[in-house]
């Protein structure tokens, strides 16, 4: 079938300049499911082998996405992975035909299955890390594919986050698209970076945030020397990089990424006081590197870092929108935490940058540790650049209308941890995605 036709940008890219954001959300798959795969994050643990909704997951995101449309803003997507993934479990040593496989893998080692199943491609905050043109060397914008080899089930992304971030980004005259770090110096994406810049059109300052393994406690998934090696990658001006130890608290209280506790846009970085371990050095060295930067914190004593990795209140999305005002998109948990509220309308009160809160309902990917800014992808472009994207992963209201037919049509349900052994939700779930593929005018093979 023909691929869908998308709206272009015509004449202006808005108040905000000549660069505008296009946030790439991960549709959520049809294998979306709780199996307690994550240590270190709390509500997937907390939330292991609860009954999940896939349907109902997908149709969340896509309200979001849809409310971000509304708002004026540039929406893309990603799409679900190939799950359950039978050539991972193959070079796991299970052979025969795909239903063979899976099924010799539940029988012998049901966890291998249960890795192989997740729809974590949702969160596409760990796709990769990009730096707009503005900040590299050649003036292209380049996309760094996660390798995300801290967690089993996420190391399974990268080969095929690559292939469809090459295939979206493919104009070469505009974008650069590297392969992800080695596995072994762990990369988790954009969820552990941050842009801080006058308007997106204008050189930034990038932070990496990196954390440190300590015995016994919570996994660090982002090291410092693959943070280095992806600003290396990308030919950013080491003058404008800052590399920032994430807090040991942080991560201690379940802030597994850095996009739990803190959230960057334009010239505002929205954080946890406790976000970073060494707060004063790295507000100094942002504050240095990048004149008329406003920090608007959480004070600890008003919001602890247990209520923060509860409630997501950093894992919002903050966006400026095509009028210049400056918005939070934040997950309806911080709607039910009345302390967090009543201090995010001090916020939006005051005399700050942020004008405006919105709210999304995202508790499906939230109950496997996913709010709304794990959901997406931010890519910085211009307007040449834009047109150069493969439009297949851009979103219009038409297109929005025929995924929601997909979804509706094919995706499960509900998925019961057992589930994952039967054979028609394997049938199921690889079905759904071609079905989507197909209505997205995406061959077989091209993803
Ligand atoms: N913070 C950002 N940017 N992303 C959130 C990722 C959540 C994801 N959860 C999971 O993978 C849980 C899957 C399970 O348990 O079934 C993770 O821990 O990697």
């Amino acid at each position: 079938m023909e691929p869908p036709a998308v709206g272009r940008w015509t004449g202006q890219m808005g108040a905000r300049g000549t660069m505008v954001e296009i946030n790439f959300d991960g549709l959520i798959g049809p294998s979306h499911n709780y199996a307690g795969l994550s240590f270190g994050n709390v509500a997937s643990a907390t939330n292991a082998g609860a009954v999940a909704a896939p349907r109902a997951a997908a149709l969340q995101g896509l309200a979001k996405m849809r409310r971000m449309m509304a708002l004026g803003l540039r929406q893309g997507l990603l799409l679900p992975h190939d799950r359950p993934h039978a050539p991972w479990l193959r070079a796991l040593g299970f052979d025969g035909d795909d239903e063979a496989v899976f099924a010799a893998a539940w029988r012998e080692e049901p966890a291998l299955l249960r890795n192989a199943f997740s729809a974590s491609a949702m969160w596409t905050a760990n796709a990769g890390t990009v730096s707009p043109g503005p900040d590299t060397a050649d003036g292209r914008c380049h996309l760094s594919v996660a390798n995300l080899s801290t967690m089993l089930h996420r190391g399974i992304e990268a080969q095929e986050t690559a292939r469809q971030l090459r295939l979206a980004f493919r104009n070469e005259r505009f974008f650069a698209v590297h392969d992800a770090v080695p596995a072994g110096l762990g990369d988790e994406g954009a969820a552990n970076f941050m842009r801080l810049c006058p308007r997106h059109d204008a050189a930034g300052v990038e932070v990496f945030v990196y954390g440190e393994r300590h015995e016994g406690g919570f996994p660090a998934r982002q090291s410092r020397a693959a943070s280095a090696a992806v600003a290396r990658r990308h030919g950013l001006d080491p003058t404008r990089v800052l590399l920032a130890r994430q807090s040991e608290a942080a991560i201690a209280a379940g802030a597994f990424h850095n996009d739990v506790v803190a959230v960057a846009n334009e010239h505002v970085l929205f954080a946890h006081e406790q976000a970073f371990e060494d707060r004063g050095a790295v507000l100094d060295a942002l504050h240095a590197a990048m004149p008329g930067l406003i920090v608007v914190e959480a004070p600890a004593n008003r919001i602890g870092l247990e209520q923060a990795v509860r409630t997501y209140l950093f894992n919002s999305q903050l966006i400026t929108l095509p009028s210049g005002e400056m918005t939070l998109v934040l997950p309806a948990e911080t709607r039910d935490a009345p302390e967090v509220w009543r201090w995010l309308e001090e916020v939006v009160a005051g005399p700050g940058p942020i004008d405006r809160l919105e709210v999304v309902e995202v508790r499906e990917s939230m109950r496997n540790g996913g709010g709304p800014a794990c959901l997406r992808l931010r890519v910085a472009v211009d307007e040449a650049a834009a047109a150069a994207i493969d439009p297949r992963f851009l979103l219009d209201e038409r297109v929005c209308d025929d995924v929601e037919a997909v979804v509706a049509r094919h995706w499960p349900e509900a998925i019961h941890p057992d589930d994952l052994g039967d054979p028609d939700l394997w049938r199921q779930c690889r079905v759904a995605r071609t079905a989507l593929l197909d209505r997205l005018g995406f061959s077989a093979g091209e993803v």
